[in-house]
């Protein structure tokens, strides 16, 4: 598990991480979202000790990390960093060799990687003349060649097509499913909704929200609910205490307290079969939109 606590970041008098903590939890995919200028990018290069924090501690299984830690650490930083002239096996045998890996541990390594992000036809091309997606695939091979025990990752889903997306995401579960903490920065909200068991809401330097995907959309499911009968709806717009957000018929979606929906249900029920009836859980969009303001 890695622990992020109490991290402060200061340029000058700006203050660009605040106090910042969370967990990554062994075995987790966690999603690590906020806008632009938020504060996700110091966050990690704290992590990974490219930075020095001002405050705060990260701690590997409960002990604090130094350079020996971080050894064990695969990542990818926002300035990607590969060799433009090497070729792509090529690089990937060198990087994992500095890690220690024996020569030809890493040469079937590199290939399994090169095989399993669909990079065969390039082995043995330049970085430099991959297009800008086989050369983000590239650097998610960079991160993985050494097996490390943590994975830590800025913004790996940026400028891949969907179908890279979906390779990517399979790369990365299958290497959580080890056991191993995976934390990921993404502007993708959907991709994160969809790939993440954990998420961390970073808004301002300060953690806005954080917890599983479920108990996010949980917490924050307010008083909004779902109806859809074999009949009109109309009737529900002028219901006591209603306010309706979504109407198309024989489906509304609407606010009220929990007394006022349980009305709505009884008088949907007299009439109507009622087809599907629940509080409706907000998306991650949504409750980033509530949480970032
Ligand atoms: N070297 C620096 N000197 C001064 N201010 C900085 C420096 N690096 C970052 N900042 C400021 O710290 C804040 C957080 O920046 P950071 O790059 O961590 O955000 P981010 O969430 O990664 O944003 P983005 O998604 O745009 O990359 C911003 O206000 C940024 O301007």
């Amino acid at each position: 598990m890695l622990q992020i606590e109490g991290v402060t970041k200061r340029y000058g008098d700006r203050t660009a991480v605040d106090d910042v903590s969370f967990t990554v939890g062994g075995g987790r995919l966690t999603g690590f979202v906020g806008g632009n200028g938020a504060g996700k990018t110091t966050t990690m290069r704290i992590i990974l000790g490219v930075l020095g924090a001002d405050a705060g501690e990260v701690r590997l299984d409960g002990s604090p990390l130094g350079v020996d830690g971080r050894r064990r650490f695969g990542y990818m930083p926002e300035e990607r960093g590969l060799y433009p002239k090497m070729r792509v096996h090529e690089q990937l045998v060198y990087l994992a060799r500095l890690r220690g890996m024996r020569a030809g541990e890493a040469a079937e390594r590199a290939d399994e990687l090169i095989d399993r992000l669909e990079l065969t036809e390039r082995r043995n091309d330049p970085i430099e003349k991959l297009s800008l997606g086989n050369q983000q695939r590239a650097q998610i091979a960079a991160a993985l060649v050494h097996d490390p025990e943590v994975l830590v990752l800025d913004e790996p889903f940026s400028g891949l097509d969907p179908m890279a997306v979906e390779t990517v995401l399979g790369v990365l579960s299958e290497f959580a499913a080890r056991g191993a903490p995976v934390l990921f920065s993404s502007h993708q909200l959907d991709v994160v909704e969809r790939l993440c068991d954990d998420i961390v809401v970073i808004g301002g330097g300060r953690i806005l929200a954080a917890g599983s995907r479920e108990e996010l959309r949980e917490r924050n499911a307010g008083s909004r609910w779902e109806l859809t009968v074999d009949g009109d709806l109309g009737w529900v717009r002028t219901a006591t205490g209603v306010e309706v957000i979504e109407f198309d018929g024989d489906h509304v979606v609407f606010d009220a307290d929990p007394s006022a929906a349980q009305a709505v249900l009884q008088r949907a029920t007299a009439s109507d079969a009622v087809h599907l009836f629940g509080r409706r859980r907000p998306t991650l969009t949504e409750i980033f939109r509530e949480v970032v303001q």
